[in-house]
Order: C-alpha cells, then sequence, then structure tokens
C-alpha cells in the first residue's frame, strides 16, 4: 500500500514535521512494506514557514522583531523568488504569550516582518495567519507599516479605546507595489457572535465578562477603518489581523489551500491508497480552513479513503462523513490522556501501528 501522511502540526507538543514522522514510524511497525509520502500541511498558522520551505525550498531570512508583550522575538520568513512568505504566529503566537495578556498584546511584530519581507525586494507577501496570542484587529501591524491613529495602534486592543481615526495612507503608500495575501485558517469576521473575540478570545486568557468590551472597542477599530472589510470572510482570523491585512488591500485565501497548492497534494493523494492526516485537536472548528478539513477534501476528490489521527476527537460519527473522514482516532483515548502528553511521539506512533492494522492488513 502507499500512504499519504500529512497532518498539521498537535498545538503545544508536535510539529506538522514531527507527526509526519511519528506515524511513518508506527504505521511502518506493523507494514513494513507500505510506502509512506510525508507531506506535514499547515493553515497558514504555527509551521507555515517550516513546511513550505520544505515543500518548495527558498531561503530563509532572519530577523528580530518585537513580540506580542513588547519582548524581542527572532523570527524568519522564507523568499522563494519573488514571493515572501510571513508566519504571523513567530511574531504575535499564542505561544509566546501563554494565553495570557491578550488585550495588551500587539501584533506590531507581523507589520515589522511584512516591512522587511517588503524590504527584501518581494512583489508578494503571503501572510500566514492562525495561532495568534492576540486580539487587537491587526492595529499593530497598522502601526509597524506607518499608519497614524488618535489612539495608539500598539498597545492591544486596549489602546484602541475610544479610537475614531486611522489613517492608512502611508502604510498603503509603501506596500503600493506588492500584492498582499492573507492566508487564512479561519473565515471569522471581525467582531460580532462569530467574530474574533467571542470566537477565539477564551483561547487566549480573555476573560468571558470582557469579551463583550474587547468585541466593542474592534467595532470603533472597524468604523474608523472600514466597516465593510470587518464583514469579509477571514476579518477575524488571527485575533483581527485579518482585518488589518484587507483594509490594506490583501486579498485572502485559505492557507491550507494554499500549502496545499505548494506541496502538490492533490497528486501525491491520487498516487496513494490511503491518506492520513491528523492534529492536535480534531473538533468542529476543525470544519471552516483547518487542515484536516482541507486534505479530506483533497482525498475526497481524488476518490482516496481519510482517516484522522488526533490528540482529541470531538466530532460525532455523522459531522466527520460529512468532513469526509472514514475514522478518527484519538491519543488519548487509546493510549490515556497521561501518556499523550509526556511522549506524544510514542503515542502517536502508536496509534498509527493500531490503525495500520485496520487500514493495512498483512499476510499471514
Ligand atoms: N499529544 C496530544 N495529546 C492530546 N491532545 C493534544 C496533544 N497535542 C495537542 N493536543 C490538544 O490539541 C489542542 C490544540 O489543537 P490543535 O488542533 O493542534 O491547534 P489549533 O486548534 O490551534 O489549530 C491542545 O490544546 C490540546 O488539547
Ligand atoms: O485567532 C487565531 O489566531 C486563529 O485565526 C484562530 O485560532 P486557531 O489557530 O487556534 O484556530
Amino acid at each position: 500500500m502507499r500512504i499519504l501522511v500529512a497532518p498539521d502540526k498537535f498545538a503545544g507538543t508536535l510539529s506538522a514535521v514531527e507527526a509526519a514522522r511519528a506515524v511513518a514510524l508506527g504505521w511502518r511497525r506493523h507494514a513494513p512494506a507500505d510506502e509512506i509520502d510525508l507531506a506535514p500541511m499547515s493553515d497558514g498558522g504555527p509551521g507555515f514557514v517550516d513546511v513550505l520551505h520544505a515543500a518548495i525550498g527558498g531561503d530563509l531570512l532572519a530577523v528580530t522583531v518585537r513580540g506580542p508583550a513588547g519582548q524581542q522575538v527572532p523570527a524568519t520568513f522564507l523568499r522563494h523568488g519573488r514571493v515572501a512568505y510571513v508566519e504571523s504566529a513567530q511574531a504575535c503566537g499564542l505561544h509566546l504569550t501563554g494565553g495570557e495578556g491578550a488585550e495588551e498584546a500587539t501584533t506590531y511584530g507581523v507589520g515589522q516582518l511584512v516591512g522587511e519581507a517588503v524590504a527584501s525586494g518581494a512583489s508578494t507577501v503571503v501572510v500566514g495567519l492562525g495561532g495568534s496570542g492576540t486580539n487587537d484587529g491587526g492595529a499593530g501591524l497598522l502601526a509597524a507599516l506607518g499608519a497614524q491613529a488618535d489612539r495608539p495602534l500598539d498597545r492591544g486592543v486596549s489602546g484602541l479605546d475610544g479610537v475614531t481615526r486611522v489613517d492608512l495612507e502611508a502604510a498603503r503608500a509603501r506596500l503600493a507595489d506588492v500584492r498582499l495575501v492573507a492566508a487564512s485558517d479561519v473565515e471569522n469576521p471581525l467582531t460580532g457572535l462569530f467574530g474574533a473575540t467571542k470566537v477565539f478570545g477564551p483561547q487566549k486568557g480573555v476573560a468571558e465578562e470582557r469579551l463583550p468590551v474587547l468585541d466593542a472597542v474592534l467595532e470603533q477599530l472597524a468604523a474608523a477603518v472600514d466597516r465593510r472589510t470587518a464583514l469579509e470572510k477571514g476579518a477575524g482570523a488571527a485575533g483581527g489581523l485579518g482585518f488589518a491585512l484587507l483594509a490594506l488591500g490583501a486579498v485572502r485565501g485559505p492557507g491550507i489551500g494554499l500549502v496545499a497548492g505548494a506541496v502538490g497534494l492533490a497528486e501525491r493523494a491520487r498516487a496513494a491508497d490511503l491518506v492520513v492526516t491528523g492534529e492536535g485537536a480534531f473538533d468542529y472548528s476543525s470544519r471552516a480552513g483547518k487542515v484536516p478539513y482541507g486534505v479530506a477534501q483533497v482525498a475526497c476528490e481524488a476518490v482516496r479513503p481519510c482517516v484522522v489521527l488526533a490528540g482529541r476527537v470531538a466530532v460525532g460519527a455523522r459531522e466527520m462523513r460529512a468532513l469526509g473522514v472514514e475514522s478518527a482516532y484519538s491519543l488519548v483515548d487509546v493510549v490515556g490522556e497521561e501518556r499523550s502528553f509526556a511522549d506524544p511521539a510514542g503515542a502517536l506512533a502508536e496509534v498509527a501501528e493500531r490503525v495500520a492494522r485496520t487500514w493495512s492488513p498483512q499476510p499471514s
């Protein structure tokens, strides 16, 4: 059999590359003769630059930028021809905030990264969104690129309270000859019931009672910049960073589609008998622009079965079928929570070995 292994990262425990390797290791223990094609994936969130670099090559350029809490953080962007790929999580990721201080956390560093990419001569800058610890509507990015306002744009959402005027002229001029692409992992609008704050604020440490307050501040930002942009798909990605990029003229696309195209996923799925994908938590949010859903769609189009290996599975059988997934296996259910976190690679390999018994029966 030929198996295509195309997982996302397991946030907090395994990178996509490590997850793919663990699946292959476990699979081979049961089915050593199977051919395994590794295609670690990303939806624009953490791992975006590494996964693309491994797949398409190019030059990694190292820079130091302002992190979400004002600390200096190292980051790399990828230059491939005249295209630059920037991973926003490197400058404003949840792993950098530890799920604290979301109200003050800024995306200023992402703007610095975009500025560096432009300065390097890129004619297209693709910004991967997702896995952020920020909720500033991308105001920090706007500030780093030269935007002016009647409130500080670089102090997180809390600094924006009362904002009525944002001038994007300088930022737009800086990007005048550049095609900007927002590669988002979710399709949420900036504000409201399905907006960035209500849906993703809690995972960034925003307290329940603060959610409507912050949402209202982002409404003020939307009114000062452009209300219509705030309603666009993906405006609420990465704490509203999508909104700022769209306001600067970015075109939006799903990050998973972009990465799938870059790694040639469709062709590789057609060459496989089974597609294996996965992520930390396979839940309903996996539906929009998430890796397992995107990979399952590609598998479906290639008429190949697709299975999910995830840390946790919170999708019912019917939902799963609707997502185009045959079966989903949970590390926590198979090896227990303690081992899943203490030895994630070993746990994933063990689950993969068991899944191989079902999907790749060996001659006895
Ligand atoms: N090894 C693991 N075992 C069990 N659960 C895990 C493991 N690694 C990550 N997770 C779960 O996955 C969650 C992250 O989900 P994930 O799908 O990776 O990221 P995101 O939703 O940000 O795209 C973590 O909060 C954790 O609950
Ligand atoms: O807010 C973000 O960074 C994402 O767009 C949604 O978060 P997730 O990467 O954890 O899904």
